[in-house]
């Protein structure tokens, strides 16, 4: 007890004394009976941080083994994303492979289909397509096609003299020939065994005649070494006009007439199919 509380004035007694250290200790009771309840309500306040601290901890934990969880899966997916790409990759370039086999493929079939293999000149297929395309583009300028019909003739001797290879040496050389003696953008095809058809864009009849009539002559001339000889041939051909937009057929049927009729007139010869009259 402080000298402060023992110190009286002259008439106080020995009660008031007693009453007033009574009154004194009552006091720093009460103060520290109210600083033991601040301390309790900050006790709480720490307890209750400290439990929401713990739940808070315990959260963050738990988001974190569920941050971890997910990485390693996305982790995963990535891997296996990865693999995936790398599959597609290469069944793209698989797949880029086989289109190119094709398209290689198909770019021989359609040789095949558009060359005769025996002459080097187109099949009649391919021919008559050709032609088609020729015709509405021309007839788009109004220029003409001349259609030339040629077969060589008394072919099956030279079979039945010299053998079948000695048959298709000729053919060969044949079609080297008309080859030989077109002009660019003219279209060359074998119509079948011995015949064979050319088409002659934007060509006038006469020079389609003259251009037949040369032919005729470097096949009569032309010497084929066979054995220890030699073979030759010669060729008739027909000729006519393409009329504007007429199926080629029917320019095909006129020229045709005309080959018939340049065979029954002795053969190695050019005629041509005029309208009214084959002459
Ligand atoms: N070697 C060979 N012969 C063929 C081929 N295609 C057709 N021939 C033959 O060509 C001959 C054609 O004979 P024909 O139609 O009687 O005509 P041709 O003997 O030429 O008589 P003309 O046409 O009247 O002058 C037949 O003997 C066929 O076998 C072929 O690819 N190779």
């Amino acid at each position: 007890m402080s000298s402060d509380l023992l110190h009286q004035d002259g008439d106080g007694s020995q009660a008031d004394e007693g009453f007033s250290l009574y009154a004194q200790e009552e006091a720093v009771i009460r103060r520290a009976e109210g600083m033991i309840e601040q301390l309790d309500v900050v006790s709480n306040g720490v307890k209750t941080l400290a439990d929401a601290y713990r739940i808070g901890y315990r959260e963050t934990v738990r988001l974190v083994r569920i941050s971890d969880r997910m990485q390693l899966e996305l982790h995963e997916a990535n891997r296996i994303l990865s693999a995936q790409a790398e599959d597609l990759k290469q069944l793209n370039d698989a797949l880029h492979k086989e289109i190119e086999r094709r398209e290689r493929l198909e770019h021989e079939l359609r040789r095949i289909a558009s060359i005769d293999e025996l002459t080097g000149v187109h099949t009649r297929r391919y021919v008559l397509e050709l032609t088609e395309y020729e015709q509405r583009r021309l007839m788009r300028h109004g220029k003409g096609l001349i259609v030339l019909m040629m077969d060589l003739d008394h072919f099956k001797r030279i079979n039945d003299q010299f053998g079948h290879a000695a048959g298709d040496q000729l053919l060969r050389d044949f079609g080297e020939l008309l080859r030989g003696g077109l002009r660019k953008g003219d279209i060359a095809g074998r119509f079948g065994g011995e015949e064979f058809l050319a088409v002659l864009p934007e060509t006038e009849l006469d020079v389609a005649e003259s251009i037949a009539n040369r032919l005729c002559e470097q096949t009569r001339a032309f010497r084929s070494p066979w054995k220890d000889g030699s073979l030759h041939m010669t060729i008739s051909i027909g000729l006519a006009e393409v009329e504007g937009e007429e199926p080629l057929e029917r320019a095909i049927s006129r020229a045709d007439q005309a080959l018939y009729e340049a065979k029954s007139a002795g053969r190695d010869r050019v005629v041509t199919y005029r309208p009214a009259s084959v002459r």
